[in-house]
């Protein structure tokens, strides 16, 4: 008897949360239209950001890709060409050089999905990386992110028509857990994090959604550059998510983007540091909110108990 009644007190607090959820979360949903619309991504040359200009060349939008190497633009083109029968546009620039991406970005016309996608890693313990390496990381992740946000905003503010567009961040799971080997990358995309949750209240009153990819481990040409000289406890941590490929986290990352999610996770790792790191994060879908508040304790547990086997790994690697 007792049981039953708990059973409903239950199902009614849980339907009551469900109800409240739904009526109080912020900002509201949203759909970005992918077809006919142009798509500017940057890094679009090599591994997530080609595999995401060629899914959306396909599915019909106008897409840039910017990047320095002007060969590998013409390659890029070329395959997308190849695979789609589309052809997107190129364009050689820096994103550390604010004007060079300014000039890029008026002439490439009004922008509806901006992909901040551009990064470049290198795992190694702080105390050996030299400053240039340092360096270059937080200007082409962070500044360099800065830069085309800046660069970009003003014409998506003043756009013509008022459909809803997307300003979208490429972080990584790395930027929702400390990662050995990492620790400046790691600054660069819990910084877009900053970015990206400031951001979105200030541009929400102009239909601008702000996402953040977080991809794990993902086969790319800069992974296969960074597992060069990987210390062995990257390795260790890294592999605790399953590796994706480009294609993969491509998709994903458009799914997320086209129903404006603030965070866009990859793969079952992922979905539970999303609930984990949480925080005073966004959300537009009222199901996800309850899933936070339900399981973010229990997921909590999971992750220190990760924390205490990643401990034990560095212990025995430096004793
Ligand atoms: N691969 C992985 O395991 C993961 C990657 N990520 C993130 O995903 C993003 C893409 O990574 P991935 O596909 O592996 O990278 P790749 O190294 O395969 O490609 C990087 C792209 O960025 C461009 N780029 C680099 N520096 C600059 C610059 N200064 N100005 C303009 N473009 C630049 C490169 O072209 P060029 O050199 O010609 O300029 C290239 O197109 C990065 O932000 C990365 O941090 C996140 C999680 C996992
Ligand atoms: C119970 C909860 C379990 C959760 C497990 C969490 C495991 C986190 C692993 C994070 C791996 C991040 C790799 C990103 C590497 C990257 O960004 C690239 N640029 C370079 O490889």
């Amino acid at each position: 008897m007792a049981d039953i009644h708990f059973s409903y007190l239950a199902f009614g607090v849980l339907t009551f949360l469900l109800i409240f959820l739904k009526l109080i979360i912020r900002p509201h949903p949203t759909k970005i239209p992918i077809k006919s619309r142009h798509v500017f991504i940057t890094g679009g040359s090599s591994g997530i950001g080609l595999a995401l200009a060629r899914q959306v060349a396909a599915e019909g939008a106008r897409v840039t890709i910017l990047a320095r190497d002007r060969n590998k633009l013409e390659q890029a083109k070329n395959s997308i060409r190849l695979s789609t029968g589309i052809d997107v546009n190129i364009l050689s620039v820096d994103v550390c050089d604010f004007q060079a991406v300014k000039e890029a970005v008026e002439s490439a016309g009004p922008i509806d999905v901006l992909v901040c996608n551009q990064g470049v890693f290198v795992a190694q313990e702080i105390v050996n990386q030299d400053m240039k390496e340092i360096q270059g990381m937080i200007d082409v992740n962070l500044t360099g992110t800065v830069n085309l946000v800046k660069a970009a905003l003003p014409g998506m503010k003043n756009r013509s028509d008022r459909k809803p567009v997307s300003i979208t961040f490429m972080s990584s799971q790395a930027g929702q857990v400390g990662i050995y080997g990492y620790a400046v990358y790691l600054a660069t995309k819990f910084g877009l994090r900053g970015l990206a949750e400031a951001l979105q209240q200030e541009v929400i009153a102009d239909n601008i959604h702000v996402s953040l990819i977080f991809p794990p481990e993902t086969d790319t040409p800069g992974l296969t550059k960074a597992k060069k000289m990987m210390p062995r406890l990257t390795s260790i941590m890294a592999a605790c998510s399953s590796a994706m490929q480009a294609d993969e986290v491509a998709n994903k990352a458009l799914n997320g983007i086209k129903s404006g999610s603030f965070f866009v996770f990859c793969n079952l790792e992922g979905l539970l540091l999303s609930i984990v790191t949480a925080g005073f994060s966004p959300q537009r879908s009222y199901f996800m909110a309850f899933v936070e508040v339900i399981f973010s304790g229990l997921v909590r547990i999971g992750v220190l108990c990760v924390q205490w086997t990643w401990y034990g790994s560095i212990e025995k690697l430096h004793a």
